[in-house]
């Protein structure tokens, strides 16, 4: 197997579950608004594709018509920032495993986080989380194009690691993150103890990780195949 030479991984539902510092946030942003919060669960299953498309579903959800879902985009936006930067790990947790398997990792290998969450969050969530400083670099969606399944965040991140898309491995729950790294040419490993579910259709997937530790045995496995 060719060597990788760098890891970027995904951000919520991979390395921190932050179900409930979204749904925190998200919730207090939408009473600020005069709307009602939604439970947990069902903010799980918005996560993924960023704080806009996680409001406008919120709002969807809450059977607004449509220009007005547009009209309160903005400020529940707003709502929802200040609310994670006032306490960004709060209703959070680390995964189970993903501490020991970044110490394993960070001497040896480059990381980076790729996240549709934008920079800014994302560095305030895993400052708060204790990781920040096991990866060289963190890319947020800070534009709507940026987002995953665009392979934009992960040639972002090959640039700033100094390797080959193909070279590196994007570990991630969401199928939009195999997606992104097939567009991006590099490979993918689905983490199954996230929110997504793995991607249909042709995709980048070459390892299937029922936890964290599956990762550390496959990338010293002389048999662990991929592409
Ligand atoms: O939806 C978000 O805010 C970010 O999601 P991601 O870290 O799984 O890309």
């Amino acid at each position: 197997m060719k060597a990788i030479r760098a890891i970027a991984f995904d951000l919520d539902g991979t390395l921190v579950d932050s179900a409930g510092g979204v749904a925190n946030a998200l919730n207090a942003a939408l009473a600020d608004a005069t709307l009602a919060p939604f439970d947990v669960a069902t903010v799980r299953g918005w996560i993924g594709d960023g704080p806009d498309a996680l409001i406008a579903r919120a709002l969807r959800a809450s059977d607004l018509p449509e220009l007005r879902v547009a009209g309160l985009m903005g400020r529940v936006r707003r709502g929802f920032d200040a609310a994670t930067l006032e306490a960004p790990f709060a209703h959070c947790s680390i995964f189970e495993g993903i501490e020991a398997l970044l110490e394993d990792l960070a001497p040896s290998l480059p990381l980076a986080v790729v996240t549709n969450k934008p920079t800014v969050l994302a560095r305030a969530v895993l400052e708060g989380a204790g990781l920040l400083h096991r990866f060289s670099s963190v890319h947020g969606a800070d534009m709507a194009t940026q987002r995953k399944p665009s392979p934009w965040l992960i040639e972002q991140a090959a640039r700033a690691l100094a390797a080959k898309p193909a070279d590196m491995l994007m570990v991630g729950d969401a199928s939009t993150d195999m997606q992104a790294a097939l567009a991006a040419g590099c490979k993918g490993a689905w983490a199954a103890w996230g929110y997504g579910q793995p991607a249909s259709g042709p995709a980048a997937v070459c390892w299937h990780l029922d936890t964290p530790a599956d990762l550390i045995a496959l990338l010293t496995s002389a048999r662990a195949q991929c592409h």
